[in-house]
């Protein structure tokens, strides 16, 4: 009997989420490195097919980093990455279009759907979510030169979101999952950073919340310790000292923009725990990193 109350106070606590949700839009980007096993990957499902069902309004972007890496290795081309970004040339573009779109896209609207959901899989390219521009990195140069600039490829930045294909889907209760890859104005098809992909779009759609989930419990400090709550300046120190490198950086940066667009609140967690979705939004504890907006002197 016991057993049976303490089910329904967990069920009750998650009640004032519920109704502070209740109509309200959260994405939630599922990286590549977070789809590791199948019962994660149905659960994960699961988590999101149980939002929609108390009224909320779930956008999924997704991830394929690693997952694109093993096609371009079973066909023996080699693949590199400058600041966390794929150098992406024209082969390896329409592998990346074909693994994240062709394949992990139809996975994870595949589970959703087999488990009683509704979900429909797009690319940015469909209803011109997503206007891409090529995106160049910039090195300082010496003292006395001109900044370096880097051309990667067909990898993009986002230029424009234009989320009318996604308020049409969710008005027909429908669950977006979206690939990140864009078009550019010339047509072609950009490998966009999903990280970015998710800001850009929590932005533009001012969404209650972000969720990033990654392979990891969340930001860490410069001893590994988890660092729960975390402000944008002191985001700028860790980056500029190093604490934050590699794929955490394009996260942090994707946070960046969605505050920056009125998004409420923004998350980092580890999607390989189970349920860690339900556990970050229906929980008083929550879980992982919330970067906040804060004052250069809040640190
Ligand atoms: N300060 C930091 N705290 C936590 N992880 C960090 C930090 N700096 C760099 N990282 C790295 O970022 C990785 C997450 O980025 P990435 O592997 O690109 O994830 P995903 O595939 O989910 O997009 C972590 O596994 C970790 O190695
Ligand atoms: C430009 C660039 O690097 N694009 C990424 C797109 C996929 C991605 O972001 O996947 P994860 O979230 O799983 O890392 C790539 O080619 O790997």
């Amino acid at each position: 009997m016991e057993k049976l109350i303490e089910k329904a106070s967990v069920l009750m606590e998650s009640l004032p989420y519920i109704q502070s949700f209740y109509g309200k839009t959260i994405v939630i980007k599922y990286g590549g490195n977070a789809m590791v096993d199948e019962v994660l990957k149905r659960n994960f499902a699961l988590d999101i097919i149980l939002m929609k069902y108390i009224g909320i309004n779930p956008i999924i972007v997704h991830g394929g980093g690693p997952q694109i890496g093993e096609t371009l290795k079973r066909m023996g081309k080699a693949t590199e990455f400058v600041d966390g970004m794929r150098v992406t040339d024209r082969d390896t573009m329409s592998i990346v279009e074909m693994v994240l779109v062709g394949k992990v896209n139809k996975e994870i609207v595949g589970l959703i759907n087999q488990n009683g959901g509704k979900a429909v899989g797009l690319s940015g390219r469909d209803g011109q979510l997503i206007r891409a521009r090529k995106h160049y990195i910039t090195k300082p140069g010496p003292a006395d030169k001109r900044p370096e600039i880097i051309d990667i490829g067909m990898v993009g930045v986002v230029d424009a979101i234009n989320p009318q294909v996604l308020d049409t889907l969710a008005s027909g209760d429908f669950i977006p999952v979206i690939a990140p890859v864009g078009e550019g104005e010339d047509g072609r098809a950009y490998n966009i950073n999903a990280d970015f992909v998710a800001g850009s779009i929590a932005a533009a759609l001012k969404a209650s919340k972000m969720v990033l989930l990654t392979d990891i419990r969340g930001v860490q400090d410069g001893e590994g310790n988890l660092l729960t709550s975390l402000t944008l300046p002191k985001v700028d120190s860790f980056i500029a000292d190093g604490t934050i490198h590699g794929g955490m950086i394009p996260k942090v940066e994707a946070c960046r923009i969605a505050l920056d667009g009125g998004v409420n609140k923004v998350h980092i967690i580890d999607g390989r725990m189970l349920h860690s979705v339900l556990l970050e939004i229906f929980t008083d504890t929550g879980i992982g990193t919330q970067i906040v907006a804060g004052s250069p002197q809040s640190g």
